[in-house]
Formats: structure tokens, C-alpha cells, sequence
């Protein structure tokens, strides 16, 4: 039996939608990192209460777990309007969509995750409600079918997506403002963890804390997951703590400690870079059954037995990122560090692969 994916990004039951929830930051200020976003943002909401109007349509771009959903909130939070949370997959007939814009109560923050995932024929209805805040309900079929205009409460749209490539011109043409989210870097995660430690009462020492933020895959959603377990494996391995006496418990074992995360880590499969099985079983099928690469998108994905797009919007904008990968127009390639990091020598991975070609 394999690890459970530690590092895998979409929230994976009740209880860890409900930590999630107990750990997203309320306001802007509160919200770490993404500096230029949040200062970008800050702009966009402080001009429209000024003027008394709705926020522009804001469409927040970058991986999971980077923090879309929580700023969807802090916008409406934010701007003292309501939340309405609905997703592209949710979406799948105009219908769908007309019933969600008409029943919006004046100045409302739409929020659509997935937006990339929405059915077409909503798609084309969405420019109109964004641009106009009116629809056309088309009643009737055939020749006898008309169309009859509504008007819509003003509303800021804020849609979500991992793939905004998979976007239609004109719908990401009437977002007033797109935030791209970057991938965190280690001192942000670290902040991200404390504030996360202490809202969860947790005594972990801030070694344990830079080792986690390192292995996170520069995302807060794994942040706290991780943090989640080493929390567990603490709790059942008290010896794993730092040996430091804590003031405030007087016990003896001290905070959790770099060995508990070692532990943990090593237990739910996550490397030193913070890769997880998925991301090296498609490094591994690069290297060993594709020589280093180029190999196509589909065919990669049928190798490890993954679906395409979690390999293109989950896996690969991290290994890119740190540089173990490289997107060409001929396919996935792997970089030299790649190859270090799994200690193959390129050569004798050639020779190999020659002697299987000839079938020897
Ligand atoms: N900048 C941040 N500061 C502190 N915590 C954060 C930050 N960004 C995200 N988080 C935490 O990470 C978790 C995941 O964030 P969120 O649900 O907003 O991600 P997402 O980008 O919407 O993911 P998805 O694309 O899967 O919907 C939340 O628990 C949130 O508290």
C-alpha cells in the first residue's frame, strides 16, 4: 500500500475543509505574502468605496492551494458585502447560471471556482451579466423561441482558476483585474506556519517550522496539512520533541522538533524538495522510461496512470518552478538537477534504454 499523498492539493474531507476554514485569514492584512496582489487589491477595493460601487471583476489565477478561495472572502469581507460560492462543474446549463444571477441581492460578491470548467452556453451568457448586469432568457424552442431581457443587481464577479490559458478572450477580457498568485517562498511559508501553530495552540519549535515551510512545495494549503501531521506524530511520539522543557507546560519533552517532522515527513512519503510520490513517479517515468525526455503531455499521464490535467495544472507548475523540469513544444523534458536528485547517470540510463530498443 502506497502513502496517502500528503502533498496532493484539493481539500480531502469534512474535518480538513473545517481545519482549512479555522486557518484562512480573515483580511488582507492578515493574508501572508503576495505582496503586489494584496497591494493591487488593496487599490481596486479602497477606489470603488470611495465611489460607492461595486468592486471591478477580479480573476485570481495560479495553482491550488495558493490562497484563491480565502481572498474571494477577504474581498467581500473587505468591501462589507455578502458571499454567494458557487463553481464551474456546478455550472453546467445556462439555466444554472441564470438562477444563480438573478436570485444575487445588490452589490453581492459572485465567487466561481473552476471558472475555466463552466459550460459554454453559461460562458457566453456570463458577458453580458458582466458587462451590462443583464441577461436574455431565451424561452421556447425552434422558430418560435424568444428571448427575454432581465436585469441583474450589480455584483463583483471574482472568478478562480488554475488554467486561466483555458479561458475564452472575451470572458477573461471583462475581469477589471487578474492577480496572478506566484508559489510562496520559504519565509512566507514560515509566517504562513506560525500564525497556523499558534491559532492551533501548537508548541513547535521554529527549526521544525523552517524544515516544514521548505518541504511544502511553496504552498500553504501543504503548509498546513503537513504541519497537521507532524502535530500527530508529536502527539503520539512525544520523544520526538526538541528536548527543550516548555515554560508554559513545564514538561519535559518540549516542542515538537525537527525529528517529528523528519519522521512524519519520511512516513507520508515526502522528500527533502518536498516532492510527493505523484511528482517523482512522473520525474522517474521521464528519466528512466524516457530517456530524460521530450515525451508528450498524454502520453506521461497514461504512463504513471494520472489524468492529464492534474499533471499539467497540479504537478508540473511546481517541478517548472524549481527547475527539474522544462515544457518544450516537442514536450516534458528533464532538467540536469532532476537527474542529481535522483542520483541516475544519464549515461548508463542511455545505454540501458539502447540494449532494450534492440531488445537484447
Ligand atoms: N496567504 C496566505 N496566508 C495564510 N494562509 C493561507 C494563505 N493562502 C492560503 N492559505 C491557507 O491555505 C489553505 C488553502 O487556501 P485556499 O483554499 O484559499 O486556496 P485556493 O487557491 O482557493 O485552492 P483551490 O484552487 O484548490 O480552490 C487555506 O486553509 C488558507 O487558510
Amino acid at each position: 500500500m502506497t502513502a496517502p499523498d500528503l502533498a496532493r492539493l484539493t481539500p480531502e474531507s469534512e474535518a480538513e475543509l473545517a481545519f482549512e476554514g479555522a486557518l484562512r485569514p480573515k483580511t488582507l492584512a492578515e493574508f501572508v505574502g503576495q505582496a503586489r496582489v494584496r497591494g493591487q487589491l488593496q487599490l481596486l477595493l479602497r477606489a470603488a468605496a470611495m465611489q460607492n460601487r461595486t468592486p471591478d471583476h477580479i480573476l485570481l489565477a495560479g495553482p491550488p492551494g495558493l490562497g484563491k478561495t480565502t481572498l474571494a472572502m477577504i474581498v467581500a469581507q473587505e468591501s462589507g458585502r455578502s458571499l454567494r460560492m458557487s463553481s464551474g462543474p456546478a455550472i453546467q446549463h445556462a439555466g444554472d447560471l441564470a438562477a444563480l444571477l438573478s436570485s444575487l441581492v445588490p452589490g453581492e460578491v459572485l465567487f466561481i471556482d473552476e471558472i475555466h470548467r463552466m459550460a459554454r452556453s453559461a460562458e457566453e451568457m456570463l458577458y453580458l451579466a458582466m458587462e451590462d448586469f443583464r441577461i436574455d432568457i431565451m424561452v421556447g424552442k425552434g422558430a418560435g423561441a424568444t428571448s427575454i431581457p432581465l436585469d441583474l443587481a450589480p455584483f463583483t464577479l471574482v472568478g478562480a482558476t488554475t488554467r486561466s490559458g483555458l479561458l475564452p478572450n472575451p470572458l477573461r477580457d471583462r475581469f477589471g483585474f487578474t492577480a496572478h498568485l506566484e508559489f510562496y517562498g520559504t519565509d512566507e511559508l514560515e509566517e504562513v506556519l506560525a500564525r497556523a501553530a499558534a491559532l492551533l495552540e501548537l508548541d513547535i519549535d521554529r527549526r521544525a517550522l523552517a524544515e516544514i515551510a521548505g518541504r511544502c512545495r511553496g504552498t500553504p494549503r501543504i503548509a498546513n496539512r503537513l504541519l497537521r501531521r507532524v502535530r500527530d506524530y508529536a502527539l503520539v511520539h512525544p520523544s520526538t520533541g526538541s528536548g527543550e522543557a516548555t515554560p508554559s507546560t513545564g514538561s519535559g519533552t518540549g516542542p515538537a522538533g525537527l525529528d517529528a517532522v523528519h519522521a512524519a515527513l519520511e512516513l507520508y512519503d515526502v522528500d527533502a524538495l518536498g516532492l510527493d510520490r505523484l511528482d517523482r513517479s512522473v520525474l522517474e517515468a521521464i528519466l528512466v522510461r524516457f530517456d530524460g525526455g521530450p515525451v508528450g503531455l498524454n502520453t506521461l499521464a497514461v504512463s504513471v496512470g494520472e489524468e492529464a490535467e492534474t499533471i499539467e495544472s497540479v504537478v508540473e507548475p511546481f517541478l517548472v518552478r524549481i527547475g527539474m523540469l522544462t515544457r518544450t513544444p516537442r514536450g516534458r523534458v528533464a532538467t540536469r538537477s532532476a537527474w542529481q536528485h535522483f542520483g541516475i547517470d544519464r549515461q548508463a540510463q542511455a545505454g540501458q534504454s539502447v540494449l532494450f530498443a534492440d531488445g537484447l
